[in-house]
């Protein structure tokens, strides 16, 4: 046995080994020390293996499910080792010790989940294979849940932020590629062998894997998505073992129509989830009114991708204002959704050969229901472009739906065994059998009767187990009577109390209806495969219906969330312009409205020739909170949702930034600082024109001196290399001195007000600068005891008093040549060097004076860096 699993170990390769024995799974050696670990179950051991006792824990088959679950969710893989014959094959096999063979039936893996009770019905489950051909990363991204297939490239320098929006729960990859995400991603890996991957092989995999007609198709993509495809496919073939799950074929998305929004700007600005982790308290939360699963998935996929196309924003805010302004029939639709079932997650189940009567269930009450919707939405006048195209594809699986309705049972069973979930009538043939199985319990029934009569024992039953079919039963006082020869019963069972009989007609009886009852069962099941061969034949057009019912639901819960929060339709229009009145933070105003506490709506109005704002003012001034719902604003608008101001005039935003200065950052081993820097220099490099930034208070993580002097730097690198959107809140008074040298920077802050010695924190933007910095006012304001605060009043005192004599810390700043000319010097130095290469004669050099030539140049270099 043991040599069978050490096969089986070495096929499941990193993954933990399920092992079938009768009822359990059992683990064994470091398996089971993982999995009795993680599980909290107990660690045992059978047997020894070279005289060592073999460390062991097991979970019983039938509650597997929730243990699997849990060690999918602590990031274990795991390989289920079924049994592949019975033991009555296995000994006609090999005699009486054969072992029962045993294989890898599945791998379960967090990104190749099907199961209901395994997924969160509201999120995604996405699979992502890497690859990498021409300088290019090709990255496939398939929900096998739903099937839904999707391929896009990106550059290496791009690959984090793409990652961080699909936000995948297992990733797979060439080693080569899988260096590029270890350690920065939050998902498991699994590093698959390069020849899985390899793109002149890739068309030739896809096209097995789609049929011939895809080839055309494929033409579309690049290599490296070809690559990627073909790996991902290569993946999903080796975990599925054989039930290969049906997935769309493959669908190219072009990175450039979409906001490009990076990891740390996701996690900064609470878009999906809070920094603790938590789906409540984030943007997604927050606007989430969906009634449906698949929508609400639609929704997180929306507000992680917003658009960068206006056409496609104005299409989805054309849908969301029509629900919006007729609340009665938005009531409506969102009713009718409600009732509905989850058609995509259904489907996928069925694809992957794990769907159940319920499931096929589900899709046939989904597709009627959407052709409902479809017949209700056709009368209404003035259909937006949107709803005139989604309306289409609602309808067209008549044919499918009245077979459906006419083969299956009203809630069908998730359990096939016991049969009962074709509707009668559907067969005539099936209808016979089933008569003929409820003849046979009947005349059992009148047996007993029968029996009773004639024997006079009243307390006589006939009765069914799994062990021993029908038998007769009678308390142990009368078996005697039973026992005699000339009875007519035979004896099978005596226990405590009862002994149990059979009888020739009994026998009879019981077999008729266990022949009717195994017929009928295989009649049905005969039924249910063609039924899901019909329905497969047709799940391109399934999924597209099921998708349509999503974006339906998501525009008509933007709606609500709009109407519930007097929320307004953005505009967009050419330019650099940002232009917002009475915008709110969402979020914060939904947590503030809780305690009663009104939110003060804050305007914000950048223009090409305006396009920085520096905000200061005291702490907890809500600083922060203006920056974060501006870019909140521009999310939920491209996203094609209202937004919570009175009007809002933007224009597109092609990558937008967050960073809060020196934010923890810990659990990847890098001081708080060098992330604020690290994060701060990829918007120096990526941020165009078009993007919008707000950085809070960058530069506070070091000394006053350095972290002012960044600061300083930065803001001018924003305004005149970077020319983007910016806004960026700042304690460091001395920055102010900005707005004398660039034209397109202009001062503000939260105001505040000091009320009989207590601080009133008005949470309103003025132009201007703050008049002073209320630290020790807000230090009061928390609680710090009184001779502190007295003692950090005289030291202020001095350090004012000092300022006032030097010039403090900015004395000298005003006499710093402009930015634009220190970017001169550094072009100087580098064309210091140009020289001195051109200078070079290569030819003339022997290798000894090249290497030194070499030296030299490297030295010029670091005393000019
Ligand atoms: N516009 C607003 N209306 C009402 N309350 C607000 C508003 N803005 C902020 N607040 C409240 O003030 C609190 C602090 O806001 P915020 O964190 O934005 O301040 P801050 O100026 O960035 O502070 P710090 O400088 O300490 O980071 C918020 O949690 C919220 O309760």
């Amino acid at each position: 046995m043991m040599e069978q699993y050490f096969a089986l170990k070495e096929k499941a390769e990193d993954c933990l080994l399920f092992y079938r024995m009768g009822d359990f799974f059992e683990l064994f050696y470091d398996d089971a020390k993982l999995a009795a670990a993680a599980l909290d179950i107990a660690l045992t051991s059978r047997g020894k293996n070279a005289g060592e006792a073999i460390p062991m824990c097991g979970v019983p088959v039938h509650a597997a499910e929730n243990y699997l679950a849990k060690l999918i969710r602590a990031g274990f893989k795991v390989a289920i080792a079924e049994q592949i014959e019975t033991p009555e094959e296995a000994k006609a096999r090999g005699g009486y010790k054969a072992l029962v063979a045993r294989d890898i039936i599945r791998f379960v893996t967090a990104g190749t989940l099907t199961e209901d009770s395994l997924l969160d019905a509201k999120s995604d489950n996405m699979l992502v294979a890497l690859s990498e051909a021409q300088g290019q990363i090709g990255i496939a991204t398939v929900d096998i849940s739903t099937g839904s297939f999707e391929l896009t490239h990106v550059t290496p320098l791009e690959l984090s932020a793409e990652l961080a929006r699909i936000s995948p729960s297992e990733i797979v990859g060439p080693a080569s590629v899988m260096s590029l995400v270890a350690g920065s991603i939050n998902s498991v890996t699994s590093e698959r062998q390069k020849s899985d991957f390899d793109s002149n092989r890739a068309e030739e995999r896809l096209g097995r894997f789609f049929g011939k007609d895809a080839g055309h198709q494929l033409k579309q993509f690049s290599r490296a998505e070809l690559s990627a495809a073909s790996g991902l496919v290569a993946y999903v073939e080796h975990v599925s073992q054989g039930e290969v799950p049906y997935l769309h074929k493959p669908v190219q998305r072009r990175t450039p129509d979409f906001l490009m929004i990076d990891g740390p700007t996701r996690i900064s600005l609470e878009i999906e989830q809070t920094l603790g982790g938590k789906r409540e308290g984030s943007l997604l939360a927050c606007i989430d009114r969906t009634v449906t699963a698949s929508g609400a998935r639609l929704l997180s996929r929306d507000i992680a991708a917003p658009l960068y196309d206006t056409d496609k924003i104005a299409e989805r805010l054309g849908l969301v204002q029509w629900f919006h302004d007729d609340p009665a029939l938005r009531d409506d639709v969102r009713s009718a959704l409600k009732a509905l079932p989850d058609i995509g997650r259904a489907l996928g189940r069925i694809s992957s050969g794990r769907g159940s009567p319920r499931d096929v269930g589900q899709v046939r009450d989904g597709l009627s229901g959407a052709r409902d919707l479809r017949e209700r939405l056709s009368t209404q006048i003035g259909l937006p472009g949107l709803m005139e195209q989604l309306l289409p594809t609602l309808d067209g699986h008549g044919a499918m739906v009245d077979l459906l309705e006419r083969a299956l049972v009203e809630t069908p069973p998730t359990e096939m065994a016991s049969g009962g979930y074709i509707a009668a009538g559907y067969d005539a043939a099936l209808d016979e059998l089933r008569s003929a199985g409820s003849d046979g319990r009947k005349s059992i029934a009148a047996l007993e009767a029968r029996y009773r009569e004639a024997t006079g024992i009243n307390t006589l039953k006939i009765k069914h187990n799994a062990v021993l079919g029908y038998f007769v039963e009678v308390p142990a006082r009368h078996g005697d009577a039973l026992m005699t020869q000339d009875s007519g019963f035979a004896h099978r069972q005596t226990l405590a109390g009862v002994v149990r009989f059979n009888s020739p007609e009994l026998h009879e009886e019981a077999m008729r209806v266990t022949q009717a009852g195994a017929h009928a069962l295989a009649a049905e099941a005969a039924h249910f495969e063609e039924l899901i061969a019909k329905l497969l034949s047709r799940s391109d057009a399934i999924a597209t219906s099921a998708d349509s019912l999503s974006r339906i639901d998501v525009a008509a819960a933007l709606a609500e969330r709009a109407a519930e929060g007097r929320w307004c339709r953005p505009e967009f229009v050419d330019g650099n312009v940002l232009a917002i009145d009475g915008g709110r933070h969402p979020v914060v105003e939904a947590s503030l409205s809780a305690t009663g506490t009104p939110f003060v709506a804050n305007d914000c109005d950048l223009a090409s020739d305006n396009r920085l704002w520096l905000v200061s003012g005291p702490n907890m001034g809500g600083k922060s909170t203006f920056l974060r719902q501006n870019a909140l604003i521009v999310i939920l608008a491209q996203a094609g949702g209202f937004v919570p101001a009175s009007s809002a005039r933007l224009s597109l935003v092609d990558r937008l930034f967050s960073r809060v200065g020196a934010s923890d950052n810990l659990a990847q081993g890098q001081s708080t600082f060098m992330v604020e820097m690290v994060e701060t220099a990829a918007i120096l490099s990526q941020a165009t024109e078009n993007s919008f930034v707000i950085l809070d208070e960058v530069g506070r993580g070091t000394s006053t001196y350095d972290g002012l002097a960044l600061a300083w730097a930065v803001v001018e690198a924003v305004h005149e290399t970077n020319r983007c959107r910016c806004l960026f809140a700042t304690h460091y008074h001395e920055l102010t001195r900005l707005a004398d040298r660039l034209d397109s920077l202009s001062l503000h802050h939260v105001r505040a007000r000091e009320w009989k010695g207590d601080l009133v924190l008005m949470h309103e933007l003025a132009r201007g600068p703050a008049d002073r910095s209320y630290g020790l006012a807000v230090a009061k304001l928390a609680g710090i005891p009184k001779p502190v605060l007295r003692r950090a009043k005289a030291v202020l005192d001095k350090l004012e008093a000092g300022k006032a004599e030097t010039g403090g810390l900015a004395a000298g700043l005003g006499d710093l040549p402009l930015f634009a000319a220190s970017l001169g010097d550094a072009e100087e130095t580098t064309d210091k060097l140009r020289d001195a290469l051109e200078a070079l004669d290569i030819d003339a050099l022997s290798p000894r004076e090249a290497l030194e030539q070499l030296y030299a140049l490297k030295a010029q270099v670091e005393e000019e860096s």
